[in-house]
C-alpha cells in the first residue's frame, strides 16, 4: 500500500529558543494558527502553523498530529511577531508566552464547571453621576465603533473609574465580543471582583500565576473557544486566544509592574495598545496619576481623554500636609514622629482607621556590627541583607540567599555587636504595637500575604473594622477603597528619590499620592502625613499642592532637552558573565561598535547599580536617540557587529522602567 502523500508543506512556530518556524510535512495544507504535534531531535513538541513554507525539496519530517483545539487567532500571531519584533526577542519565546503544552490537555470528563460566560450587561449596574455617565457614554461609543483607539481616563482617586470603564465592558458584551481588563497585581484584584459581580451579576475570568493548573487550562479553552467574555488578568493576559476582542482595560495605566523584566523584557501597558489595535479594538489607559507616555500621548492628539474631577459621593479629596523630621524628630531609635503619633492617636479615637506606608519589607534593610561598621551583604548580589525578624534571618531580597545573624562578626570578631539600620514594616509594627497596645495592626506586604484569598482576608477584616492599624508596603498603596480610613501617614516619603533614576521623581509622586487617595474616601474627610527630611523637595510639594497637572509640566520641561523618554528613545544593554572580566571584555567590545551618528548617543558602559546579581556581573550601556529613530534595526545592527563571547550574555530592554 501506498503511504499517504505528505506533499505540502507548512512552517511551525515552536514556543521555545528560536526565531524562524520550522518546515514540516502535512497531508494537507492547514490554516495559519493550527495547532500541531511535531518531531523535534527526539522529542514531540507543540507548535503553530505560521504560514506556508516553500518547497525546499528537502526531506522534512512530518507533522505527528493536528490538535483538535481552536487555531490561534490571526491578530494574536500578528501580536506575537510584533512583540518579538520590537523588543528584539525571538518569536518562539514570545510564542512560548501565548502557548504551553500544559494548556492544551482536554479537560476531565467531569471536572467542575466553570462559569465563564456569565457577565450580563443587561444586570442593573450603579446609577453614575453626570461626569462619570459623560466618561462611561464615551468609552461606550469608542466600544460600539469597534475600531481601534486609545483613551486615557484619568480621574482623581476614588472618582469611580473603575464603574466607569465596567461600561465599556458592558458595551462589549453587547457587540458579542470579549474583554480584557489587565491589572497590575493580583492582591488588588479582590475588591475589584466583588464590583465586577455587582455589576455583571457573575465573576470574571481571571489570569494570573496563581491559578491551579486544572483551572489555567480550563480558562485557556473557554477563552480560545469564547466562552470566557470577560478576562481579567496580569500582564501575561495578553498573550490568550482571544478570537473576539473587543477591548483592553489597562488599569493603574503607570504601574511598574507592568514592564516584565526578565525573559522577553515587555511594557504590558504599551504592548495592550498594539494588541488592541491588531485586534481592531479600543483600548482604555486608567490612572489617577497616569504616566508622562500617556499624557503626552493624550496632549499630542494621539490618545482621547476623559477626566473625572471629583471624588464619587460628595467624599473630597484628602488634605496632605509634611511632618519635617528635622523639626518633630521621632525618638531614639525610632521612627514615626510625635506628629504623627498624635493624629493617629486622635483617628484611634474616633474609631477610625490609619494606615502606614512604608515600601520595604522586612524588619530592617541594613544590619551592621556596632564596633568596626561591618555590613552585611548578600554573597551572590550588590546588596545588603534584609532582616526578617519573623523569620529569624537575613535575606537577600534579589537573589534568596538566607543566613542566621552570626555571632560574631566575620570582620572583627566582636560578639552580639549586630544591630539593625533603618525599618522596615515589621520593625514599624513593633514600634505601633508599642505605642498603641490596644489597636489591632495588621501588616501589609508580599511576606504577609502570599496570594488572592490572603489578601481578601486582609481587605474582609478592614472594611469590617475588624482592624486598627494597616502597616504596609506597596500593596496597600492603591486600588483599596476603605470607607473607614482616615489617615495615611508615609513613614520615609523621601524613600523613592535616591538613587536618580529618570523616573523618581514621578514614580515617587505617582505611588505617594496613590496611597494618599486611601484616605478619606467615604463620609469622614482624610489626612495625609507625608515624614521627610526635606519638606521643600518639588515631590513633596507637588503631593502636598496636589497639583498633578503642574508636576506633570516640570518633568516635562526636565526631559524634553536631553531626549529623555517620552521625547526620545531609550534601550538598556545589560552584560553579564559569572566571569567578571568576560563581562568587562564585552561591554568594551560592544562600546567600540556602539552606533553614532545625529540623534544617536550611547552611555556607559559602566557597572550596573547592581553590579553583582544571582552571581552574574553586570555592565549596562544605554542607548539613547530621538524619537524618530528606529532603534530597533541600531540595535540588531550593533549586536551583529560585535564579538560577543558566547559565556556572556547580552540582554536588550527597549524602554526600560529599571536602571539597575
Ligand atoms: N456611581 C456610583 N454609584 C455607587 N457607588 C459608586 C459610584 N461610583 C463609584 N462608586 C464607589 O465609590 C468607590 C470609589 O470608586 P472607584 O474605586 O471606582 O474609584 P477609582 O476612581 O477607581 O479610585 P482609585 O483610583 O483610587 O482606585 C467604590 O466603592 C465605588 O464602588
Ligand atoms: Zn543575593
Amino acid at each position: 500500500m501506498e503511504p499517504p502523500s505528505r506533499s505540502t508543506r507548512v512552517s511551525v512556530l515552536l514556543p521555545y529558543k528560536f526565531d524562524a518556524p520550522f518546515t514540516y510535512a502535512a497531508e494537507e495544507a492547514l490554516p495559519p494558527g493550527t495547532l500541531v504535534r511535531v518531531p523535534l531531535s527526539t522529542r514531540m513538541v507543540v507548535g503553530a502553523v505560521w504560514g506556508d513554507a516553500p518547497d525546499q525539496g528537502v526531506k522534512t519530517k512530518p507533522i505527528a498530529e493536528v490538535l483538535a483545539f481552536p487555531p490561534l487567532p490571526r491578530p494574536l500571531m500578528d501580536f506575537i511577531d510584533w512583540v518579538a519584533a520590537y523588543t528584539l526577542s525571538k518569536r518562539g519565546d514570545v510564542l512560548a508566552l501565548a502557548l504551553k503544552e500544559s494548556l492544551l490537555a482536554a479537560p476531565p470528563k467531569r471536572g467542575k464547571a466553570y462559569a465563564f460566560g456569565g457577565a450580563d450587561p443587561a444586570h442593573p449596574g450603579p446609577e453614575l453621576s453626570t461626569a462619570q455617565a459623560a466618561a462611561a457614554a464615551a468609552l461606550r461609543d469608542s466600544v460600539a465603533g469597534q475600531t481601534f483607539g486609545v483613551t486615557l481616563l484619568d480621574g482623581v482617586t476614588g472618582s469611580g473609574k473603575t464603574e466607569v470603564y465596567l461600561e465599556a465592558v458592558a458595551q462589549a458584551l453587547r457587540n458579542n465580543r470579549q474583554a480584557l481588563v489587565l491589572l497590575p497585581e493580583i492582591a488588588l484584584s479582590v475588591q475589584f471582583l466583588q464590583r465586577f459581580e455587582r455589576r455583571f451579576g457573575a465573576a470574571p475570568a481571571v489570569w494570573h500565576s496563581e491559578l491551579t493548573p486544572a483551572l489555567r487550562r480550563e480558562t485557556f479553552r473557554a477563552v480560545a473557544q469564547g466562552r470566557a467574555n470577560v478576562v481579567v488578568g496580569a500582564r501575561s493576559a495578553l498573550f490568550l486566544p482571544f478570537p473576539a476582542l473587543g477591548l483592553i482595560v489597562v488599569d493603574e495605566e503607570h504601574e511598574s509592574a507592568f514592564k516584565q523584566e526578565d525573559g522577553v523584557m515587555y511594557n504590558a501597558r504599551d504592548m495592550a495598545v498594539v494588541r488592541a489595535r491588531l485586534s481592531a479594538a479600543p483600548c482604555v489607559l486608567v490612572s489617577a496619576t497616569p504616566s508622562l507616555e500617556s499624557v503626552e500621548n493624550a496632549a499630542s492628539g494621539r490618545y482621547a481623554r476623559l477626566d473625572l474631577p471629583a471624588r464619587h459621593g460628595g467624599a473630597v479629596l484628602p488634605l496632605v500636609k509634611s511632618v519635617d523630621l528635622r523639626a518633630h524628630p521621632p525618638e531614639r531609635g525610632k521612627f514615626l514622629s510625635p506628629v504623627l503619633v498624635e493624629a493617629a492617636r486622635e483617628t484611634l479615637a474616633r474609631g477610625e482607621q490609619v494606615m502606614l506606608f512604608l515600601n520595604r519589607r522586612g524588619y530592617a534593610p541594613l544590619t551592621l556590627c556596632r564596633r568596626c561598621g561591618h555590613r552585611l551583604s548578600c554573597p551572590n548580589c550588590t546588596a545588603w541583607l534584609v532582616e526578617h525578624r519573623s523569620h529569624a534571618r537575613l535575606i537577600c531580597h534579589h537573589c534568596g540567599h538566607s543566613a542566621a545573624i552570626p555571632e560574631k562578626c566575620p570582620a572583627c570578631e566582636a560578639e552580639g555587636s549586630f544591630v539593625p539600620i533603618g525599618p522596615g514594616v515589621e520593625r514599624i509594627a513593633e514600634e505601633v504595637a508599642g505605642l498603641f497596645p490596644e489597636a489591632r495592626t495588621l501588616v501589609m506586604a508580599s511576606d504577609h500575604i502570599s496570594g488572592p484569598k490572603q489578601a481578601a482576608e486582609a481587605a474582609a477584616r478592614i472594611t469590617e473594622r475588624d482592624a486598627d492599624i494597616i502597616i504596609g508596603t506597596q500593596m496597600v498603596a492603591k486600588g483599596w477603597h476603605f470607607p473607614h480610613l482616615t489617615l495615611v501617614g508615609v513613614v520615609d516619603a523621601d524613600l523613592g528619590l535616591a538613587g536618580g533614576d529618570l523616573r523618581a521623581g514621578e514614580r515617587t509622586v505617582q505611588m505617594l499620592h496613590q496611597v494618599a487617595g486611601r484616605a478619606g474616601r467615604a463620609q469622614a474627610p482624610g489626612t495625609v502625613l507625608l515624614q521627610s527630611f526635606s519638606p521643600e523637595h518639588p515631590v513633596i510639594m507637588a503631593l502636598i499642592s496636589g497639583d498633578l497637572p503642574d508636576f506633570y509640566a516640570q518633568e516635562a520641561a526636565a526631559r524634553r532637552p536631553g531626549h529623555w523618554p517620552p521625547y526620545g528613545r531609550l534601550a538598556a544593554l545589560i552584560i553579564s558573565a559569572t566571569d567578571e572580566k568576560l563581562a568587562d571584555q564585552t561591554a568594551r567590545a560592544l562600546s567600540r561598535t556602539a552606533p553614532r551618528g545625529p540623534g544617536i548617543e550611547v552611555l556607559g558602559p559602566a557597572p550596573a547599580p547592581y553590579a553583582l546579581l544571582r552571581g552574574r556581573f553586570r555592565r549596562r550601556l544605554l542607548l539613547k536617540t530621538a524619537k524618530h529613530i528606529q532603534i530597533q534595526g541600531l540595535l540588531r545592527d550593533w549586536l551583529a557587529q560585535t564579538d560577543i563571547h558566547k559565556s556572556s550574555r547580552v540582554d536588550v530592554d527597549i524602554d526600560p522602567v529599571s536602571f539597575m
